[in-house]
């Protein structure tokens, strides 16, 4: 986030909200929407995501209203179409991406508000896959700039049919041929099938293939990606010896072609090795390029990018659904203590579901700006001969992203599940489009990692900091600083709550001795399980998951989001009237997730017996009150949040607040409203024929 002055003209380029009746609670907000936008997101980046949304507004292939029905079909053929407009339009060039880095993830952000498989797509075909190319492969300045012009599209093919997360065992093999000076490529099973590749189903010319390296002495030297052209660019039909299906309907993003592949025999130069740890020599020897613990390092944080966005596309979905319910809830009218009706953000449970969702709409992205920050110089590092940090710094990055992508996904799914259900029937409409963010979200808690799977990334971090910290007596200490604390663990359990639950620095002083007190029990109980089991580490962590490992990551990475948000509004710069607000969000955000770890605190003692008993009430009071406060100011901060009416594309959330004919428009112009069906003889002539006797029934089977 970056605090930055407010100009005029940069608040001229938002448009006033259109009166209606979400006026009410507008004026009622005690600070100025458009300058806390510019606050939380920056000039550029407003002025940036302001001009790509006015643009799409203006196309054409851009249209769409909420109660669009397409086909599969369509749906690819429009996605495609866009894509290439986009291509087309240009919005930013390397450049400006160098010259604010913030670009890039507001770039996805912008047009991902609009459509995430149109985005995801374009990532996967382009960025992402040119940033392979370019780090990567000899031939690499062809196939970028046939990237760039819309010769080859490329994708990502590491899931195998029975391997996802384990990708070690992954079986697709590459085995050198030293008289060819070729790999071949073999599918050696069924389930070694490639599947889920986005874009290989019907668009992909190029992959990068993850496969286990063999040389001619039939020697394994483990997984590694080689570029494979896979479809013929003049016909997109897959070469011969490759075999390409698409993976069919799913719950969401079905405008992404995700793909299944198989080799056989099929051949590629020798120079399609992604050669940056390793090469093979022309007699077939295998040539390391860097140490493994470099290599280990220096990938995770690489390999980082991934989930680093996947955090930030998350929050994005979490914003929009805590608008879409926040609008409504202030505009739909049900019950009141006289003849007028309230609006529904008046009772408390509407405030209590929905208002620490908007708080952690808030102190999330705050986390973003601040972890993407912290990518950014581990990138720029990481390309510098010099500086020899990049290890260290990976691996913090890889840690830090790692728990991110897995609870920023998880509250997203939340955050929207309940945003439906605050919106009761019309929120189940598939014009109010929850239904389409919950189902394109889905996906984030899984690709590019389990979310499950990568909390253990994160605790195994933090458990090989603490272990060396008990074992070796060593610092605790990283480059971003995120663990640093732990390396006073032992004062930090001697410590008792202060029994100040409105203050920030009281609950991360909690949340510090949360994952000081986690770290140390999952220490002890792997210790028993290590004793238990012969010293197999894999069996003593499997079973230090549930309440302990998972728990520490959880707890470590909340811990990390409020330490940032503290800063954050601790900068002077920031008006008073806004950080009156920004705190009472984090005091919200902190309370609502510490609450869940309040067990811990009292089986630890943190909170002494003279408090313990009223501990509890205090949080839960000071979340309700926190709700009360916030509930005047909620419009406008969702406002703060929100993407124009035709990028939001919900009937339920106009911000013009008229919900009812935004409604009947979309319930009016869905396909076939007030038409007949075409089967309505089924009703009027043909009845059915019902069997009254047993004979009957006996004489038709
Ligand atoms: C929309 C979409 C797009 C995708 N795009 C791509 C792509 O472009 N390229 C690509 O290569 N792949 C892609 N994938 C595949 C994706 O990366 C994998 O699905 C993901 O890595 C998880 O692997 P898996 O499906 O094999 O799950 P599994 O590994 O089988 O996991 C299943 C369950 O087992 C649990 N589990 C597994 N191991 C452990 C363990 N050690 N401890 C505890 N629990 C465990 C997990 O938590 C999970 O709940 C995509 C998937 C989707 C849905």
């Amino acid at each position: 986030m970056a605090v930055e002055e407010i100009t005029s003209d940069t608040s001229n380029m938002l448009s006033e909200w259109p009166p209606g009746p979400l006026d009410l609670y507008r004026k009622k907000a005690s600070f100025d929407w458009k300058k806390m936008r510019m606050l939380i997101e920056g000039e550029d980046v407003t002025a940036f995501k302001a001009k790509v949304w006015r643009t799409l507004e203006r196309e054409p292939l851009f249209f769409h209203n909420s109660w669009e029905e397409l086909t599969r079909s369509e749906e690819r053929r429009l996605t495609f179409a866009r894509m290439k407009r986009l291509l087309e339009i240009k919005f930013v060039n390397e450049e400006d991406y160098l010259t604010n880095p913030y670009l890039i993830p507001a770039f996805v952000q912008t047009i991902g508000a609009y459509n995430w498989s149109l985005i995801v797509k374009r990532v996967l075909s382009q960025e992402y896959f040119v940033t392979n190319a370019m780090t990567n492969t000899s031939d690499s300045e062809n196939l970028v700039d046939d990237i760039k012009n819309f010769r080859a599209f490329g994708c990502i093919s590491i899931t195998e049919m029975a391997h996802g997360s384990n990708t070690k065992d992954l079986k697709t093999t590459a085995t050198f041929d030293a008289k060819t000076q070729e790999f071949v490529l073999n599918t050696p099973s069924l389930e070694a099938t490639k599947v889920w590749s986005g874009v290989l189903g019907q668009t992909a010319t190029h992959a990068v293939v993850f496969a286990q390296l063999y040389t001619p002495d039939n020697k394994c030297h483990g997984l590694h990606s080689f570029m494979v052209k896979v479809r013929d660019p003049k016909t997109q039909k897959p070469f011969a010896g490759i075999t390409i299906g698409d993976m069919g309907p799913k719950i969401g993003l079905n405008g992404l072609d995700n793909g299944f592949m198989h080799f056989n025999n099929y051949r590629i130069p020798k120079g399609s090795l992604m050669n940056s740890h390793a090469d093979i020599t022309s007699d077939g020897k295998y040539v390391p390029r860097v140490t493994a613990s470099e290599k280990t390092g220096a990938t995770l944080g690489i390999l980082s990018a991934g989930r680093v966005f996947i955090t930030h596309m998350s929050i994005t979905n979490l914003q929009m659904a805590i608008v879409i319910a926040v609008r409504y809830s202030a505009t739909r009218r049900q019950f009141g203590p006289s003849t007028e009706e309230w609006p529904i953000i008046e009772y408390q449970t509407q405030q209590w579901r929905l208002f620490p969702y908007v708080a952690a709409s808030y102190v999330l992205n705050n986390f973003f700006f601040s972890l993407y920050q912290d990518y950014v110089d581990f990138f720029v590092t990481s390309f510098n001969p010099v500086y020899g940090n990049k290890g260290e710094m990976g691996a913090e990055i890889h840690s830090l992203s790692s728990c991110a992508k897995a609870v920023c996904g998880w509250m997203a799914r939340d955050a929207i599940q309940e945003s439906r259900e605050a919106c009761g029937g019309h929120g189940y409409l598939k014009a109010a489009r929850l239904g389409e963010l919950r189902n394109d979200h889905d996906a984030n808690n899984t690709y590019e990692g389990d979310n499950n799977v990568l909390l253990q990334q994160t605790s195994n971090y933090l458990m090989k900091l603490f272990k060396e910290k008990i074992d070796n007596q060593k610092t605790v200490n990283s480059p971003f600083s995120s663990v640093n604390y732990i390396d006073d663990y032992e004062n930090i359990l001697k410590t008792k709550f202060d029994g100040d639950v409105h203050n920030l620095n009281s609950l991360i002083k909690a949340y510090r001795f949360i994952v000081c007190w986690l770290l140390k029990q999952s220490d002890t109980k792997m210790n028993v399980l290590l004793k238990k089991y012969n010293g197999d580490i894999f069996r003593a962590r499997n079973e230090c998951q549930a309440y302990y490992l998972r728990s520490l990551a959880i707890a470590f990475f909340e811990c990390n989001v409020i330490e940032r948000f503290h800063t954050f509004c601790s900068e002077q710069s920031i008006p008073e009237n806004m950080r009156t607000v920004l705190n009472k969000m984090g005091l919200l955000f902190a309370l609502w997730t510490i609450e869940k770890h309040l067990l811990i605190l009292y089986e630890s003692n943190y909170i002494a017996v003279e408090v313990s008993n009223n501990m509890t009430t205090s949080v839960r009071e000071t979340i309700l009150s926190l709700c009360s406060q916030l509930k005047d100011e909620a419009v406008a901060l969702v406002d703060v949040l929100s993407p124009p009416d035709f990028i939001l594309n919900s009937c339920i959330a106009h911000s013009d607040g008229r919900i009812y004919e935004h409604i009947f428009d979309a319930l009016s112009h869905n396909k076939g409203a007030f038409q007949q069906p075409d089967w309505f003889t089924e009703f009027t002539e043909k009845k059915p024929q019902i069997l009254t006797s047993d004979s009957q029934l006996k004489a038709k089977l």
